[in-house]
């Protein structure tokens, strides 16, 4: 091991990103490099009985969309004292990053994370898709100023509604989902809504392309690879992350672990 390298936290740190659906865990091994060139976090997603095992972590940095009600966060929480807990809200600027809201603190604390941890992987202009519970779109320049998004309710959600609003739309098979004109209830339903989507996502990104050739599109959340499959249909290709928030929270904890006195 390098000389110059510590940790300040004597254990690992737990990240905790509370969506509308689920809640999902990450351990981050929050090293200080004394001669720190470049920041690159370390993090492994865990599942819930490994982030409940008591005295594993130092320290936790908690994200939330909904109240901190999820019974699994609730359990996670009484490892942990109240000077152990951190929890991250949306900022009007941090770490490079300038929220484009005038409310900032409105912004969705996984969009603002989202962003952030996009924006620290590109440094380039980044379109970052959140595929959950909603579907978030949101734009960062090459200078770190975020443009602003989109929100919109996820195909299923929609479907959900639409059905139990209308008489005579049934949802029976679901065949290939693909961008084009349906024929069938299913498929017009599906295709219309994921086609929307897709072409809402191409449309920014292809805007976003002109401005910064170098810009990157990243997909993260439940549905991710799915729409990975239809933008690589209209030969858009991007990246993928499971951890863009958990790496937006780990820059939280890094810096805690810098300005924290040992
Ligand atoms: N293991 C899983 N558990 C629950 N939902 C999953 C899982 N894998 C994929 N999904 C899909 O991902 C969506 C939830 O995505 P996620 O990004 O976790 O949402 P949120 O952040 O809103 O809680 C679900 O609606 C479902 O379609
Ligand atoms: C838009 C969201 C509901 C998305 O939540 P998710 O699908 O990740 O559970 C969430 O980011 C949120 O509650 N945002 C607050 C409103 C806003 O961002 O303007
Ligand atoms: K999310």
């Amino acid at each position: 091991m390098p000389k110059d390298k510590y940790k300040l936290f004597n254990k690992p740190v737990l990240l905790v990103d509370q969506g509308n659906t689920r809640v999902k865990f990450a351990q981050f091994d929050c090293r200080i490099y004394a001669k720190s060139e470049s920041y690159e976090p370390s993090i492994a997603l865990i599942d819930y009985e490994q982030a409940a095992q008591s005295n594993a972590f130092a320290h936790v940095f908690l994200a939330s969309v909904r109240k901190t009600d999820y019974p699994q966060w609730q359990s996670v929480k009484n490892n942990f004292k109240p000077k152990q807990i951190s929890e991250v809200h949306s900022a009007e600027q941090k770490y490079g990053l300038v929220n484009a809201y005038r409310e900032y603190g409105r912004l969705g604390v996984d969009r603002w994370l989202a962003m952030l941890g996009a924006y620290q992987k590109s440094l380039s202009a980044c379109l970052v898709v959140d595929i959950g519970t909603a579907l978030t779109i949101d734009v960062i320049n090459k200078q770190g100023l975020h443009q602003g998004g989109y929100i919109l309710p996820s195909v299923n959600w929609s479907v959900e509604n639409f059905v139990s609003r209308t008489a005579k739309i049934e949802v029976k098979e679901i065949n290939d989902i693909a961008c084009e004109l349906g024929q069938s209830t299913e498929s017009c339903l599906f295709n219309g809504l994921y086609h929307s989507h897709i072409s809402l996502i191409k449309n920014e990104f292809i805007k976003l392309k002109h401005a910064d050739p170098t810009a990157q599109l990243w997909l993260t959340g439940g549905e991710k690879e799915f729409y990975q499959k239809l933008l690589a249909q209209q030969q858009i290709k991007v990246q993928l992350s499971e951890t863009l928030i958990f790496e937006g929270l780990a820059r939280y904890a890094y810096d805690k672990a810098l300005n924290t006195p040992k």
